[in-house]
């Protein structure tokens, strides 16, 4: 199984965990602090059951804030988590009296902020029926009425912040992932993404290849159209190599006018191929009214003992070469020889 193969649309986003996630381990820090002491207060007072439950629970939910800190699967699964926190509250309400209906509101808050929303809205509900049950049993109809709007109304709001919080949070990760004008994956998300196909190719002996592609003479495309034409063309540039590749490739703007392509678990064969193809369509495309534009690339294939510097720097010089040589073509790094070749069209 291959680290990564994420398309670059779906860039490396996982809004449970690096959103909901980073309330977790803070969360599960309060609730070490506050439900411990009460759990041993229920112990001294000759509830066992009651504090038994509350430090279970406390335990469940520290074991996972841990996993989360750690970067490791959970080892308590999430309904039994919700369930622990209701039976909690369940049993205090029917042990202790009235007079702990206020843990619903904290606990209702706990299982929106710390779960996933399906899990969120199923124990949600569980609390408000145990708790309105309970309100209408031993008060009245009004009563229990009063509650369950009250309650309806505290989960929906908190619902409605989480739903904005994780909006904002999309879209903050979208837009810190990519670049402004073009749309391409930045080079942060390179870096994220060199790491997998090492990776892959050390565990798995997956090839990966890099393609790194400049613009021909781009200046002067600037200094004759005009700057806002030069945006235009690399704005065209990048929506045509997305067109060319494949959905599981990525590609990133590195520089002004420079762009890297990867392949994951293609190999140097493969690459030349694909490389080949992006230089003639783009010069191809009628981007600019009376002038081709051309690039020249450089291409360098993963291997085991490479690391992510020496990679970029290898791609870069087989890039400089096929600058060197001409432009308008396509060289490669060949790391058993330690030396640049042509690649033939
Ligand atoms: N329109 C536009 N131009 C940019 C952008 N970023 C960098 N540039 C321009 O790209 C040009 C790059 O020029 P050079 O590095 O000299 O390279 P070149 O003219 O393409 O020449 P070679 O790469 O040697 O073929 C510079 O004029 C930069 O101002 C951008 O976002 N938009």
């Amino acid at each position: 199984m291959p680290v990564k193969s994420n398309s670059q649309y779906s860039l490396r986003l996982n809004t449970y965990f690096d959103g909901k996630g980073r309330v977790f381990p803070l969360l599960s820090l309060i609730i070490l602090a506050v439900f411990t002491p009460l759990a041993i207060k229920n112990l001294i007072i000759g509830e066992h059951a009651l504090g038994t439950l509350i430090l279970i629970f406390v335990c469940a939910f520290i074991a996972d804030a841990h996993a989360l800190i750690k970067g490791r699967a959970l080892p308590i699964h999430e309904h039994i988590i919700a369930t622990l926190a209701i039976s909690c509250v369940a049993l205090s309400l029917f042990t202790l009296g009235a007079g702990t209906i206020f843990w619903v509101f904290p606990v209702s808050i706990i299982i929106s902020f710390a779960f996933p929303l399906a899990t969120s809205i199923l124990f949600n509900c569980a609390l408000l029926l145990t708790a309105t049950t309970y309100v209408f049993l031993n008060y009245d109809m009004a009563d229990a009425l009063r509650f369950f709007f009250a309650y309806l109304l505290t989960a929906c709001s908190v619902h409605l912040l989480l739903k904005h919080i994780d909006a904002l949070h999309t879209l903050l990760k979208e837009e810190s992932s990519k670049d402004a004008l073009t749309g391409a994956l930045n080079r942060r998300q390179l870096n994220l993404f060199l790491k997998d196909a090492l990776a892959n190719k050390v565990h798995y002996h997956y090839d990966s290849t890099l393609i790194m592609i400049d613009v021909d003479h781009f200046k002067q495309i600037n200094d004759v159209y005009g700057h806002a034409k030069g945006d235009e063309v690399l704005i065209n540039l990048v929506s045509d190599i997305r067109e060319q590749i494949r959905e599981t490739d990525l590609l990133f703007r590195v520089g002004g006018e420079e762009f890297v392509v990867l392949l994951p678990n293609t190999d140097l064969k493969t690459a030349q191929k694909v490389a080949q193809k992006l230089r003639a369509n783009i010069k191809s495309l009628a981007l600019l009214d009376n002038q081709t534009i051309t690039v020249s690339l450089g291409l360098c294939a993963s291997a085991d003992d490479l690391t992510q510097t020496k990679w970029m720097n290898c791609a870069d010089k087989a890039l400089y070469a096929a600058k060197q040589r001409g432009r308008d073509r396509v060289c490669q790094y060949n790391l058993h020889h330690n030396r640049i070749e042509d690649v033939a069209a």
